[in-house]
């Protein structure tokens, strides 16, 4: 039975793999313009994965028939190699358990317990810039992701060196990861010349502070209200708590899943507003408005909607997670298309992003297609910043809460002005800024 489905041949695939290498959202694009929204891509070996920016089997794999799907090994069995098996990278059973049990600490009233914190850790991360001097803004940005995961996790443990041990750890790992899934064909080096066991023992080592806070506070008497106080009174449905080992593996998750996705999409919408002064005068008149009353962290979030806008509407021209995938368990069909039972299928969320029959001059920056007047339903299923379905990002109000926070406060002190032509890309694991140069001048 034919799929329907057109195909890239073996021969193209290997005809460009320099350059897919380098960077293979080009090849992906070129071959959506020729082939339409679904195409097979031939790897060779009897090997292929179906490529889409089609919206609607985005929604039918994530959502409406998520049930016959899973994401791949590369997303569970790969990545949980060093950083275990939590919510991010387990499936089916084991998931929907971890799920239940973690959800309601990131539920938004639980959140609002921890703001205070967040906004604390925006403030003092921010108060090291070195106003008037050009300089690379995305190692801020991701000092400021991690401090803010770590210390709603921890909030009172006296972990300064601890936290800078764990971020170095979670992003040697991420770094070894990716040279893994790039060069599979030199995996055999990587073992003898010890990069892997390198890595697992730094692994381990994360796992040995953890268990260390882990067991402190399990024997102290206080109440910190922390997402760690949370993660360790959260039960299953038997009345039983995580093991320190699975709640070890939640923190790692959170640590990886939670920072350098927002630490992208914060430089992004740095970086747009430096493009875009009357953008980021309109923040400007916003957030300096809203501040001469002083106003709680919790208000301020609520009322910085056009703040709220911006990096909505950078999340649509640099979605951090800019792809993810899932395999069919039995056969399936969506419209003509007939989905074997085993097809790898990958949703390329930037493109559906930047698809001209979706989006009204979808190059251009304009936060005001998120305006509160303009219908969600005109926009929500062609937007899958965080995904769809039962899986979509459990931080997703976590990260809009502490974007909204450090953008706000970012833009109230300082002008910011663009050092770089364009605004380059790095497609990782994660999608990354490139050339992140600005100059931040004091208002
Ligand atoms: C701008 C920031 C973020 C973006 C763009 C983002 C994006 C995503 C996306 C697209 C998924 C779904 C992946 C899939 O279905 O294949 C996801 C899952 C997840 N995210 Fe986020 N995320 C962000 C921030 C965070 C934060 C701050 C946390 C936690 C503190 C977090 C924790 C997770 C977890 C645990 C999952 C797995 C959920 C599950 O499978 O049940 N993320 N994220």
């Amino acid at each position: 039975m034919s799929d329907m489905i057109p195909e890239v041949s073996f021969f193209e695939v290997l005809r460009n793999a320099s350059r897919i290498l380098k960077n293979p959202l080009p090849f992906h694009h070129k071959n959506f313009e020729k082939h339409g929204d679904i195409f097979r891509v031939n790897l060779g070996f009897g090997q292929s994965v179906i490529f889409t920016r089609d919206a609607g089997l985005a929604k039918h794999t994530l959502q409406k028939h998520h049930r016959n799907y899973r994401k791949s090994e590369l997303q569970t069995r790969d990545l949980a190699k060093y950083i275990g098996e939590g919510l991010l990278t387990a499936d089916g059973e084991k998931w929907l358990e971890q799920r239940r049990l973690i959800q309601p600490a990131f539920h938004k009233k639980k959140l609002e317990e921890i703001i205070v914190t967040i906004k604390s850790v925006v403030v003092a991360e921010l108060s090291k810039i070195k106003p008037n001097k050009t300089f690379n803004i995305y190692p801020l940005m991701g000092d400021l992701a991690f401090q803010v995961v770590a210390k709603s996790l921890f909030s009172y443990t006296d972990t300064k060196n601890i936290i800078s041990r764990l971020q170095y750890i979670t992003e040697t790992a991420q770094k070894s990861l990716i040279k893994e899934i790039r060069q599979p064909y030199k995996r055999w080096w990587f073992h003898l010349n010890g990069k892997i066991k390198g890595t697992l023992r730094l692994t381990q080592e994360a796992r040995d502070i953890l268990n260390g806070i882990i067991e402190e506070r399990k024997n102290s008497k206080e109440k910190y209200n922390d997402l760690l106080d949370m993660l360790l009174e959260a039960r299953y449905e038997d009345g039983s708590a995580m093991d320190n080992e699975q709640l070890i593996d939640e923190i790692l998750i959170l640590f990886t899943a939670g920072h350098e996705t927002t630490s992208n999409a914060l430089t992004f919408t740095l970086l747009l507003l430096a493009n875009h002064p009357e953008i980021q005068e309109k923040v400007y008149q916003e957030v300096s408005d809203m501040f001469s009353s002083d106003i709680s962290a919790i208000e301020q979030i609520a009322k910085y909607q056009y703040t709220k806008q911006c990096i909505e509407e950078s999340m649509r021209l640099y979605p951090p997670a800019y792809f993810s995938d899932r395999v069919a368990i039995e056969d399936d069909m969506y419209k003509d298309f007939f989905l074997k039972k085993g097809t790898t299928i990958l949703i390329s969320f930037f493109e559906i992003h930047k698809h001209k029959d979706l989006w009204k001059d979808p190059l251009s920056f304009n936060p005001d297609r998120f305006a509160p007047e303009i219908d969600k339903k005109e926009y929500s299923d062609s937007y899958f910043p965080f995904g769809a379905g039962p899986r979509m990002c459990i931080g997703n109000n976590f990260a809009m809460y502490e974007m909204v926070l450090a953008i706000s406060e970012l833009v109230r002190k300082y002008k910011i002005t663009p050092s770089f032509n364009t605004i380059e890309i790095k497609p990782l694991i994660t999608l990354k800024p490139k050339n992140a140069l600005l100059s931040l001048t004091l208002r």
